[in-house]
């Protein structure tokens, strides 16, 4: 309870709370434990919403969700050492996606630590943090709880937004102190206006370009600055391609939309604009054959040193991407752009052909199912369901999912991102069902559901409208090794036996097993119309698919004997 008077001596638990209210924090994802338990509490009784997981991994990658989709920084909570460790895979994830994530961690008294006296749970906690963090902090006395907070709070989310640790050893936690109003961080992720040289310099070579092409990372969904965004994209009549965190923020169908015809924009494009989005290697680092060796970029991003990482920037315009595209849309306004017909040409009739041959693929007769049959059907239910978050990993479910579920509004995607994360899929869903009230559908592999599988159970319990369809093809990637169409006379593959629907009924969720497209239609319009805890037990043939999915360039060089 709150107490009387400010002169009032109370706890640090009750210090961090005072901290993480008087700036916004609302939600907490966690797994308690000592030293932590008692500060969950306090938080539950100032009517912050605690949600306890089964897994801090899962519980920090709900956090770093949290945080991309709010633009509030996500708060995990653990306890030391082994409970720290697991949240620290999902702290790391939230820097690579530069999603802004506090973990906060118990921890042991400094003294023992650093004489290496054997505490519970012993740990060097900041120390193992600060090489996978943004920042990592420690609070040493209950006076500075409000500073390493309001620390936390600006580092996660200014500039780059990325993963923050904060270390609460236990005897600060239960110290007492005199109570002090909180600092309130005032501006904590404050405009980076871009300089206007740099913005004529990017409209200049804009003037130049015959075959322009935009990309839109998710720096560019994380901004919120979904309007001006559209209103560029428009203005220059330029075709866009989105990452997949971007799908939504011109809805899929757009006119404009290139990617249905990714590999000829990105071979043929002449000038680039990079709009927080990275080089990186979801874009093969920008080089040829991929891309043309005479392409040119822009490149809008908010952190100096990702310019040149790959490809030479001819006009990095720095600053936060709302500043920026509102300034090179201002500037392009009063520029000679021109459209180019002849290139938008080009691409519909790659657009078509593509389109053409994927309906074929999508509409096949087969049965087993394949990843293809199945996302169709999954495609033609999301569409009287566009308010539907959805959340995908696995390989060829997730790469599949990608081309062939159409997403038509901002921050309506998360997916395993940069760092292809398996176990992100049910801590992603749960945010996303907490933090924005809309019904969730998590597309998972077998295998990458299995990661974090358990929190099944965390999302009947706080009874969330997330539904989890489960490309069951019996195994890591493809499922039985033996292929079921091999002409030789092997045993036939039997489909595997798993019943993941059988599952989430243990936890009072509601199962469905489909074989079929019309039955996996089914479930999921049912699944969707009861807006409770559901899993769709998705049967795929286990000698479909390929290992590592897309990522065959990545993986290890195909057998001879392989096609
Ligand atoms: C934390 C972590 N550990 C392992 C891996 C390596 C991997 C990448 S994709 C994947 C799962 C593929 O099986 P799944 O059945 O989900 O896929 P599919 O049926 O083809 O859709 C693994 C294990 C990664 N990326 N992250």
């Amino acid at each position: 309870p709150e107490s009387e008077s400010e002169s009032e001596s109370v706890e640090g638990n009750t210090l961090v709370v005072d901290a993480l209210t008087a700036n916004g924090v609302s939600t907490i994802y966690g797994v308690v434990g000592i030293p932590v338990t008692d500060l969950a509490r306090t938080a539950q009784d100032r009517g912050v919403r605690y949600l306890g997981f089964r897994n801090e991994q899962a519980a920090g990658h709900a956090a770093a969700a949290a945080g991309y989709l709010t633009g509030r920084p996500g708060i995990c909570l653990t306890v030391s050492a082994p409970g720290f460790l697991n949240g620290l895979v999902a702290l790391a994830n939230a820097t690579v996606n530069c999603f802004p994530m506090i973990q906060i961690s118990g921890s042991s008294d400094r003294a023992i630590v650093d004489l290496e006296q054997g505490d519970y749970e012993e740990l060097d906690q900041v120390a193992t943090a600060r090489p996978f963090t943004k920042a990592a902090y420690r609070v040493d006395s209950p006076e500075l709880i409000g500073v390493g907070v309001g620390r936390a709070i600006r580092a996660a989310v200014s500039g780059r937004p990325g993963g923050v640790y904060l270390d609460l050893p236990a005897n600060v936690l239960s110290a007492s102190a005199v109570r002090t109003p909180p600092p309130q961080i005032v501006d904590p992720s404050p405009r980076q206006i871009p300089a206007p040289e740099s913005v004529d310099r990017a409209v200049a070579l804009l003037e130049q370009a015959r075959r322009p092409l935009i990309v839109l990372g998710k720096g560019a969904a994380y901004a919120r600055a979904d309007a001006v965004i559209r209103e560029l994209v428009e203005a220059t009549g330029a075709p866009f391609l989105p990452m997949s965190m971007a799908k939504g923020l011109l809805p899929d169908d757009h006119p404009q939309s290139a990617a249905a015809a990714r590999s000829l924009v990105l071979a043929r494009a002449d000038v680039v604009v990079l709009i927080g989005a990275r080089l990186n290697w979801l874009l093969d680092h920008g080089r040829p054959p991929r891309w043309s060796a005479d392409a040119r970029f822009i490149q809008l991003d908010i952190f100096a040193t990702e310019f040149d990482s790959n490809r030479p920037i001819e006009a990095p315009v720095l600053g936060d991407i709302a500043s920026s595209v509102a300034a090179l849309l201002a500037a392009i306004r009063r520029s000679r752009i021109a459209p180019v017909p002849e290139w938008r040409e080009q691409i519909e009739a790659s657009k078509r052909a593509n389109i053409k041959r994927m309906d074929a693929q999508l509409h096949a007769d087969v049965h087993p199912m394949d990843f293809a049959v199945a996302l169709r059907a999954i495609r033609d239910v999301l569409d009287d369901h566009r308010d539907a978050i959805v959340v995908s990993e696995g390989a060829n479910t997730l790469d599949s999912a990608r081309n062939i579920i159409p997403i038509y509004a901002p921050r309506h995607r998360l997916d395993a991102g940069t760092w292809g994360v398996m176990g992100v899929g049910l801590g992603y869903a749960i945010a996303a069902a907490v933090e924005t009230g809309e019904p969730v559908v998590a597309i998972e592999g077998d295998s990458a559901f299995g990661f974090s599988g358990m929190e099944i159970e965390t999302i009947c319990r706080y009874k969330l409208p997330v539904v989890v369809i489960v490309f069951n093809n019996g195994g890591v990637y493809r499922g039985d090794e033996v292929n079921a169409h091999s002409d030789d006379p092997a045993p036939t593959v039997l489909l595997h036996s798993s019943r993941y629907d059988t599952l989430i009924e243990a936890f009072g969720g509601i199962g469905y097993h489909a074989e079929t497209p019309a039955q996996v239609a089914a479930a999921l319009r049912s699944a969707l119309t009861t807006a409770a805890p559901a899993l769709i037990d998705c049967v795929i043939d286990p000698a479909v698919g390929t290992e590592s999915g897309h990522l065959q360039m990545l993986n290890r060089p195909a057998r001879e004997e392989e096609p």
